[in-house]
C-alpha cells in the first residue's frame, strides 16, 4: 500500500554516499509521569493482557518517554521487552507492576540478538538509531544502525511472524534539503524536493523506505507485515540532550545566550510525551485499521507554537533564568558560515587525534536557518490522534525538568 498523495513523501535522493556507556539513569532523570494527566487511553481494567509489545532504541530519549507510555496507557499489555544497546538502571524500577518488563541488552545491527528479541512479540515499535548531525561517528556506522539495523527489524518480524511495525523516522527524510528550500506549515502531501547529503537524513530516509516497502510482505504464517512510520520534527522535553547543553552553556556565558538565527525562521518541535503518546495510539490503531495505516507515513505534531529554534528554546530556558540577547544576530550569516566551514576541517584535520564535534557545522547551521515547519491533520483522521498535553502542560513539564537540573540558574 502507497502513501496518501505524492508530496512530502521523502522518497527523496541521497546525494554522496549511499548506504557509550552505560546509562545509570534515564535521561529524564525518572522525573515524569504520564498518569493523571488527560483521560484519553486510559487502562480499562476489564482488558486482557495478551499483548507482547517490543521497543528498540527504549533506553534513548524518546524510547524510555514511550516505554513509559505503553505500561501507563496500554491496557492490553502482558509483556514489554525493551531492547537497546545500553541498558539504563531505571528499567528496575519498572519490573514491579503489572506488566512484565523485560530489559535485552542488544544491537539492532546483529541480526541474530534482533531475531531473538522480536520472536513472539506481536508489535515492535523500532526506535534504535544512531542520531548524529555533529559527526561523532562515522557515516558507516550511522548507515549501519540506522540502515542495516531496520533490515534486521523487518526480518526478525518476516522471519518470526510479527505483523505490527511501527517505524521512528525524522522529518529529516523530507527536510530541509542541501538546497535550503523552506518548507512552511506542510504537511505529508506537500510537494518538496527531499535532496540530502549528511549521512543521518540520508541514512533515516532509506530505512524509511525499506520499512514503507515491507509493508504486505508475508510473515511466518503467511499473514501481511502492516508497516508504518512517524516523522517528528525536532523533539523537546523531559532528557532532551541538547536543551540541556544550552542550558549549560548559557550558565557559562553568565546566563546569556547570543541569537544566531533570525527571530523568522519557522523551526517544527514536538513534545516528547506527544510523541510518544502517537506511538502508542499508532501501534495501537494499527492492528485494527491496517487497510487505511498500512506502509504511511505521519509527521508527529501538536500545539506547540512555530517559532524559530532559539526563540523555542527561550520559552523553557528563559523561565530558568537565561535570557536571549539581541533581536537579530549578533553574527553575521557569513561569518557562521565561515565558522561552521572552519568547525568541519578542524573536525576533519583532527579526527586522527581527538574527536571534535561542535554544534555548529554547515548542516547543523542550514537546519536551524531553514524554515521547516508542519501543520497535518492526517493523524487524526487516520487513527484519532489528539495530543496528550496541551503546549501549556508540555511546556511547564519541560521547565520543571529544565528546573531540576542542577545548578539552576534562579
Ligand atoms: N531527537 C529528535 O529530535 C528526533 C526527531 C525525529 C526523529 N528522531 C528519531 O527518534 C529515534 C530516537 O531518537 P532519540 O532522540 O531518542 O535518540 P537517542 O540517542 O536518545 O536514542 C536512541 C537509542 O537507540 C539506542 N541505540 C543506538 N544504537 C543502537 C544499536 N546499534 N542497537 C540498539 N540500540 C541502539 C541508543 O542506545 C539509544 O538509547 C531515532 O530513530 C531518531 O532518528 C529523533
Ligand atoms: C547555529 C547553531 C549554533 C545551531 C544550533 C542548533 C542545532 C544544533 C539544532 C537546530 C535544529 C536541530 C535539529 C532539528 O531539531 C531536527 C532534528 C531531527 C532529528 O531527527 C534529529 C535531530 C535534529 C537533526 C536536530 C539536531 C540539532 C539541530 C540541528
Amino acid at each position: 500500500m502507497g502513501q496518501e498523495g505524492g508530496g512530502a513523501s521523502g522518497r527523496g535522493r541521497c546525494v554522496g554516499r549511499p548506504a557509550g556507556a552505560p546509562k545509570e539513569d534515564g535521561p529524564s532523570g525518572g522525573q515524569f509521569e504520564y498518569l493523571g494527566t488527560v483521560a484519553a487511553g486510559m487502562a480499562d481494567s476489564t482488558e486482557v493482557r495478551e499483548l507482547v509489545y517490543l521497543v528498540t532504541g527504549g533506553c534513548g530519549f524518546l524510547g524510555e518517554h514511550v516505554v513509559r507510555m505503553l505500561l501507563q496507557r496500554e491496557p492490553r499489555l502482558l509483556e514489554l521487552r525493551v531492547f537497546d544497546l545500553h541498558l539504563g538502571a531505571w528499567l528496575e524500577e519498572l519490573k514491579t507492576g503489572p506488566v512484565q518488563v523485560t530489559a535485552i541488552q542488544g544491537d539492532v545491527t546483529q541480526a541474530h540478538e534482533v531475531a531473538a528479541a522480536v520472536a513472539g512479540a506481536h508489535v515492535v515499535i523500532h526506535t534504535a538509531g544512531l542520531v548524529d548531525v555533529f559527526g561523532r561517528a562515522s557515516p558507516e556506522t550511522i548507515y549501519e544502525v540506522n540502515v542495516q539495523g531496520t533490515k534486521n527489524v523487518i526480518e526478525a518480524c518476516v522471519q518470526t511472524g510479527t505483523r505490527f511495525l511501527v517505524y521512528t523516522s525524522s522529518m529529516e527524510v523530507v527536510g530541509p534539503n542541501i538546497k535550503g528550500h523552506h518548507f512552511y506549515r506542510g504537511n505529508e502531501d506537500t510537494p518538496y524536493e527531499a535532496v540530502h547529503r549528511h549521512p543521518y537524513p540520508c541514512s533515516k530516509a532509506q530505512a524509511e523506505r525499506l520499512v514503507l516497502e515491507a509493508n504486505g510482505r508475508k510473515v511466518h504464517g503467511g499473514l501481511p507485515l502492516v508497516t508504518c512510520a512517524l516523522r517528528p520534527t525536532g523533539i523537546y522535553g523531559e532528557g532532551h540532550q541538547i536543551m540541556r547543553d544550552f542550558y549549560h552553556q548559557g550558565l557559562r556565558l553568565g546566563g546569556r545566550l547570543f541569537r544566531t538565527i533570525p527571530a523568522s525562521v519557522e523551526h517544527g518541535r514536538v513534545y516528547v510525551g506527544n510523541v510518544a503518546w502517537m506511538h502508542v495510539l499508532v501501534a495501537r490503531e494499527l492492528q485494527q485499521r491496517a487497510a487505511l495505516m498500512g506502509g504511511q507515513v505521519y509527521f508527529c505534531y501538536d500545539q506547540s507554537p512555530y517559532k524559530s529554534y532559539e526563540d523555542f528554546n527561550m520559552e523553557f530556558l528563559g523561565p530558568c533564568g537565561l535570557r536571549l540577547v539581541e533581536t537579530r544576530p549578533l553574527v553575521p550569516y557569513w561569518l557562521l558560515m565561515l565558522l561552521a566551514a572552519l568547525n568541519a576541517l578542524l573536525q576533519w584535520l583532527l579526527r586522527p587525534l581527538l574527536l571534535y564535534a561542535p554544534l555548529l557545522n554547515p548542516y547543523t547551521l542550514a537546519v536551524a536557518n531553514t524554515a521547516f515547519t508542519v501543520n497535518t491533520d492526517k493523524a487524526q483522521r487516520h487513527f484519532g490522534y489528539e495530543p496528550l498535553f496541551s503546549w501549556e502542560d508540555s511546556r511547564t513539564r519541560t521547565i520543571r525538568w529544565v528546573q531540576a537540573m542542577e545548578g539552576s540558574a534562579r
